[in-house]
């Protein structure tokens, strides 16, 4: 299986060992899997959490069992934190709070995730010399400049304005008060951080700006896996709606574009970081799909055709539903207008290019979203409500 892979430059990989933390979140387990079943690497998976990766971990015969290892820790108080990364020849952070519905809820929490919780790491891969691979997100570019035009201006539909790049776009959030930027501030100064001891201190780092990811086991559905009140990301509160065959409800219009890449075309690039250290070092990369841009209401769209198709039911009459953000998120939410990540950076450093189209994706996703939560959800709605 893994006898024989060469880098891009044709050099043999050798077998590493990484400290991946938030390995039991959305991409922790699919990048956990694909390190499994492809690679000779080890893996030391830090989480809270292990259900999404419990396939990988029972039991004990599987062909990996002795290459990942669980440890149950919460990053923010755990002193075996610093031996871990010592342990490993690299660290992958992506431990973090990222669901939208929290920023402008619980914007301390989101802070102290998402910069103070992911101090340490840095800090202990400085002081050991050791390679960080971290996490941050497509939403430290916040708006596009095209979005503060006049309606009717042709500059809104030059590239220029709106073509996010690493390298020389701007990040621009909105006002203080408009909570939901505590994310994407918090992050980018992680970044900065990162940037910095890399300039000062000589850490090798990458920075990853995921764009709109999406695939199997992303998130929860409301009542089913999470908490019935819970509010995940787009494709979970899309899913839960077709599940239970209520509207999708768009925030304020659906108007809002989005880039969705499969969750494994992103993979394949992560795994081209891992592996090829001296083109991905001192990196800032987006990693999205340019080619698969959408409305929010065009997702909704295509989410409620591709389900009836794969459910074999066919949609119910009122599909979608108008809904204000401060009723769906409460006060201090705002928007990411447009998200069209640049390519040039990932394409030259590691030829990596996202293959999936927006339709086949869906159709994969939504068969797993099917085939996982059909049945419960059944089960979940014909319970008899107690009096
Ligand atoms: N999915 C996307 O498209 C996307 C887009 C942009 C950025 N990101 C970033 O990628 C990373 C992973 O995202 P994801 O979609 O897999 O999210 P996720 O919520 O599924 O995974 C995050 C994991 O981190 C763990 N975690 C959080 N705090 C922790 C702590 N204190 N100690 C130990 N574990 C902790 C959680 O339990 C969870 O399993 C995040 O940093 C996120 O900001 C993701
Ligand atoms: O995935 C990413 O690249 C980044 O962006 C996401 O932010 P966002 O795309 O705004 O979050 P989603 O919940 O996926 O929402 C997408 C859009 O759909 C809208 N939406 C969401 C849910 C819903 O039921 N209806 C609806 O119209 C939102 O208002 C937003 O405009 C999250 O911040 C992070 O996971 C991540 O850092």
């Amino acid at each position: 299986m893994a006898s024989g892979r060469v880098d891009l430059d044709g050099n043999p990989i050798k077998p590493i060992t990484i400290c991946m933390i938030g390995a039991g979140g959305f991409i922790g387990s699919h990048l956990c899997e694909k390190l499994m079943s492809e690679t000779p690497h080890k893996v030391l998976a830090v989480d809270v959490y292990s259900d999404k990766i419990k396939h990988l971990l029972e039991p004990s015969s599987l062909p990996w069992a002795d290459r990942i290892h669980f440890h149950r820790i919460n990053i923010k108080n755990d002193s075996r934190l610093e031996g871990l990364i010592r342990m490993a020849d690299l660290t992958i952070n992506l431990a973090a709070i990222c669901t939208p519905a929290d920023y402008n809820t619980r914007p301390l929490d989101t802070i102290y995730s998402n910069f103070i919780d992911a101090l340490p790491v840095v800090k202990y891969c400085s002081e050991n010399g050791k390679r960080l691979i971290h996490f941050s997100t497509c939403e430290v570019y916040g708006k596009t400049i095209g979005c503060f035009f006049p309606k009717d201006s042709p500059l809104r539909q030059d590239p220029a304005y709106y073509v996010l790049n690493e390298d020389t776009s701007p990040c621009i959030f909105g006002p203080v008060e408009k909570q939901r930027w505590s994310y994407a501030c918090a992050k980018q100064l992680i970044e900065r951080l990162i940037y910095a001891e890399g300039a000062e201190n000589g850490l090798e780092f990458t920075i990853v700006r995921p764009f709109n990811w999406i695939g199997p086991r992303m998130d929860f559905i409301p009542g089913i896996d999470g908490p019935s009140e819970g509010v995940p990301r787009v494709l979970a509160c899309f899913s839960n709606n077709l599940l239970r065959r209520e509207p999708l409800k768009l925030v304020d219009g659906g108007q809002s574009q989005r880039t969705f890449v499969y969750i494994k075309d992103a993979i394949e690039a992560v795994l081209l970081m891992i592996e090829n250290p001296a083109r991905a070092n001192g990196h800032i990369f987006n990693v999205g799909n340019p080619n698969n841009e959408v409305t929010v209401r065009q997702l909704a769209e295509m989410m409620t055709e591709v389900y009836a198709k794969v459910a074999g039911e066919s949609p119910i009459d009122t599909p979608t539903v108008d809904v204000s953000s401060k009723e769906f998120y409460g006060e201090g939410y705002d928007d990411s207008d447009k998200r069209i990540p640049d390519m040039t950076i990932i394409n030259r450093q590691l030829g990596w290019n996202p293959k999936t189209s927006l339709w086949d994706l869906l159709e994969s996703t939504l068969t797993y979203q099917h085939r996982t939560y059909a049945e419960a959800i059944k089960k979940a709605t014909s319970k008899p409500v107690a009096s």
